[in-house]
């Protein structure tokens, strides 16, 4: 049997400063044309662990190989330029004395002259070709960008390295560049690791998120996995507001307004926090003092009074407080739905998009 090695794969990386780690056994695998997402807030450790990928940092244990080679370990380390890595930063400057074509065929022996197909492949491929012989200063910062992400590709790298190379972009250019970038690099093959801070930005490009947080991957999956399946509070709040209602455990049960939440494996007594995102709360109208009736699917409903109501463009967030309890939730609602302060309703929540934690 042949067995393929991932094309990249970091293994239990180490790297503190000061004593203090801030790259904590890091490990993942990245499959060619798979983009992955390191994504978490700053100063977590993202671009610490680029930097070593990339080889302009050194970790102090942990080893990272690329189609199974061996690129640096305790021993070993293969310098930057050796990698075959290519690197996308934040500043993606381009050489601003030299034209586009120069500048695309920086990392190829030979320059322009002995590579002008794989750069006219490229510019054309980010819509570029008409700029060809234009200088950076020239072009508007989208127009750089494309630049810039054909010169990373030009050398056809086995690993793309890219540091929220997005954020300096106009917000309206950047969802359509998102989308270009994406559909060259699976054309390409190239396996990408993306570091962002920006959920969205990682729901949008990634295969694979890694969500990173104090120096570790607290989880990592397919997007939809981290949306669905969030391994703690924090990773929940991560990508979205969260409602969270507590309780104490009782026979493996934990009672709340909306009716009692399994909690099994939870001793007697033990504090859990039941989750749940705003677009997840049901709301019924008050038929005198009357509510729906519980069902399996949405649990008991329980009464609360609207606070504040906003509307938000795509949805409404309308703020509650239950009657009982005086628990504050939002609910988010498509469309326009802006009842007065002091409309008492019903709340009932989504059962299969609850997510139970100890507290
Ligand atoms: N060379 C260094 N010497 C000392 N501390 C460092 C060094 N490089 C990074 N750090 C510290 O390591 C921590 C992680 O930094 P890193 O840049 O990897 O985080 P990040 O998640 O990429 O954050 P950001 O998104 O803000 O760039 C930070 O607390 C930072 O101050």
């Amino acid at each position: 049997m042949v067995t393929i090695s991932p094309r990249l794969d970091v293994d239990r990386l180490t790297r503190a400063f000061d004593g203090a780690p801030v790259v904590d056994n890091v490990s993942f695998r990245i499959e060619a044309g798979q983009v992955a997402c390191l994504l978490g807030p700053s100063g977590c450790g993202k671009s610490t662990t680029l930097r070593i990928i990339a080889g302009v940092d050194v970790q102090d244990s942990g080893r990272i190989l690329v189609d199974g080679q061996l690129i640096c370990d305790a021993r070993t380390h293969v310098p930057p330029e050796q990698r075959a890595i290519g690197l996308m930063f934040q500043d993606f400057a381009l050489f601003p004395h030299l034209p586009v074509r120069e500048n695309v065929a920086f990392g190829l022996a030979g320059g322009f002259r002995a590579n002008r197909e794989r750069v006219a492949e490229l510019l054309d491929r980010v819509r570029m070709t008409a700029h060809i012989d234009s200088y950076p200063h020239e072009l508007s910062g989208g127009e750089q960008q494309r630049v810039a992400l054909a010169r990373a590709l030009a050398p056809r790298p086995r690993v793309l390295l890219m540091d929220e190379p997005f954020s300096g972009l106009d917000e309206r250019l950047r969802d359509g560049i998102r989308d270009e970038t994406l559909a060259l690099l699976k054309e390409e093959g190239t396996a990408v690791l993306l570091v962002t801070h920006e959920p969205h930005e990682a729901m949008r490009m990634a295969d694979q998120i890694l969500l990173m947080r104090d120096g570790r991957i607290v989880q990592q999956g397919a997007p939809y996995n981290l949306y669905n399946a969030p391994v703690d509070r924090q990773a929940a709040a991560f990508f979205s507001d969260i409602n969270v209602l507590t309780g104490r455990v009782r026979g493996a049960l934990t009672e709340t307004p909306f009716g009692e939440f399994l909690t099994p494996g939870l001793p007697d007594g033990a504090p859990v926090e039941i989750v749940i995102r705003p677009q997840h709360l049901k709301i019924d109208f008050d038929r005198a003092g009357q509510g729906p009736s519980p069902t399996s699917e949405n649990g008991t409903a329980a009464r609360a009074k609207v606070s504040r109501a906003r509307y938000l463009g795509r949805e409404s967030l309308v703020e509650f407080v239950t009657d009982h309890g005086g628990i504050a939730l939002n609910a988010t609602v498509p469309g326009v739905f802006l009842p007065p302060a002091g409309t008492a309703m019903w709340l009932m929540l989504r059962r299969d998009r609850v997510f139970v934690f100890p507290g």
